[in-house]
């Protein structure tokens, strides 16, 4: 934007000078003004490319840019002769600038700086003096006309900042909204609703990570499947309902039992998987026992006063070398199924 403006101010001054050589205004007022836009422009590039600037609220320094290029147009409205009809639309482009570098206050405040500024430039033409400031009559009427388009452009310019700012405001709410919006469906999408675990997906997406972990860092990995016991007749005998809390007690236990960074996910229905990382075999048939004796110890109490005595059976494997996850998930599941065939509330570990 800098680089921008700074071209727009020295199209400005070669303009400046070409009226200047022929002779439509006096030439010294015009070599000192145009030494005064290139302090200018130099002043600023240096502020912004030096990362000076970096350290004020408006690092792109629009608001100086723009008055300073406001007060250069008014002075080259005096001095530039006849030709004083090139500094409106000069002064249209600079606000234009201003539209989407200032904020609404802001730009009143610069929209007052160009009324004064052309206000002042005005009646110096008109009525000021000596006459090598002020070269060139013009008739009233063109004054007025010059003032009123200044006018026009000062306050229109106001108005589009308004619209600019609070077409921005919607868009950074809308912004936030989506944000959040995308927050919660990333939320629902990886947890399971009931017991707040990670669900299924999550835990896939966990798998393949760990997996691909392992094989460039091996480690120990071990994979839980943990299944309540007769879980359909705590359903039939206490009703939907008190299956679901049974499930959120059984998902706080065995949270409780682990360590933070394992991983528990419901993996659906009654059945749970603990992904354990960095943990040997003989661990993890510790951990899961341990488990096993808490979840069978302490029953869970239903609003009723009711109190549900729980056992849960798992089969428990370790990733072999070069083993895929979904092979290590059916040895887990095998060893499941066996834990439940030799009569439930154990742990197995497949071999
Ligand atoms: N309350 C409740 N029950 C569920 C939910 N998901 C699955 N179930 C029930 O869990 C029961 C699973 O029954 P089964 O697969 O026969 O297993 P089980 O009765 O635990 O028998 P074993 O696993 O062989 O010990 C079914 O009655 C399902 O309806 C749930 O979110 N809430």
């Amino acid at each position: 934007m800098a680089g921008l403006a700074a071209l727009l101010m020295l199209c400005y001054i070669v303009a400046m000078q070409l009226v200047a050589a022929a002779g439509l205004a006096d030439p010294v007022p015009v070599h000192w003004w145009t030494l005064a836009c290139c302090a200018g422009i130099a002043a600023v590039l240096l502020l912004i490319r030096s990362g000076y600037s970096r350290r004020f609220a408006d690092p792109a320094l629009t608001l100086f840019q723009t008055v300073y290029a406001i007060a250069c147009t008014a002075v080259a409205y005096v001095i530039a002769g006849p030709a004083r009809g090139i500094a409106p639309p000069i002064l249209a482009v600079i606000m234009m600038f201003g539209i989407f570098g200032l904020t609404p206050r802001q730009m009143v405040g610069v929209a007052l700086f160009g009324l004064l500024a052309f206000g002042a430039a005005g009646a110096a033409v008109q009525w000021g003096q000596p006459s090598w400031l002020v070269p060139g009559s013009q008739p009233p009427a063109l004054a007025v006309a010059y003032l009123l388009m200044t006018t026009v452009v000062l306050i229109s310019s106001t108005f589009l900042t308004v619209r600019v700012h609070n077409t921005r405001t919607r868009l950074h709410h809308q912004k936030r909204e989506l944000a959040e919006a995308l927050a919660q469906i990333r939320e629902l999408a990886t947890r399971d609703e009931l017991t707040g675990l990670p669900n299924r997906r999550y835990m896939l997406e966990m798998l393949r990570l760990e997996q691909l972990r392992v094989q460039r860092n091996p480690q120990p990995l071990l994979l839980a499947l943990l299944d309540l016991d007769h879980f359909k007749t705590i359903n039939d005998t206490h009703g939907h309902a008190a299956g679901d809390v049974a499930l959120q007690a059984f998902a706080r236990m065995v949270r409780a039992c682990v360590r933070s960074s394992d991983i528990l996910a419901r993996w659906g229905g009654e059945e749970f998987l603990l992904l354990m990382s960095n943990t040997q075999a003989a661990d993890g048939m510790r951990l899961m026992e341990r488990v096993r004796a808490t979840v069978a110890a302490t029953p869970v109490v239903l609003p009723d006063g009711t109190a549900l005595h729980l056992t849960v059976s798992t089969g428990l494997a370790q990733l072999a070398p070069h083993e895929g996850s979904e092979a290590l998930l059916h040895r887990a599941d095998t060893a499941l199924y066996q834990a439940k065939h030799q009569g439930r509330n154990r742990v197995l570990c497949a071999a």
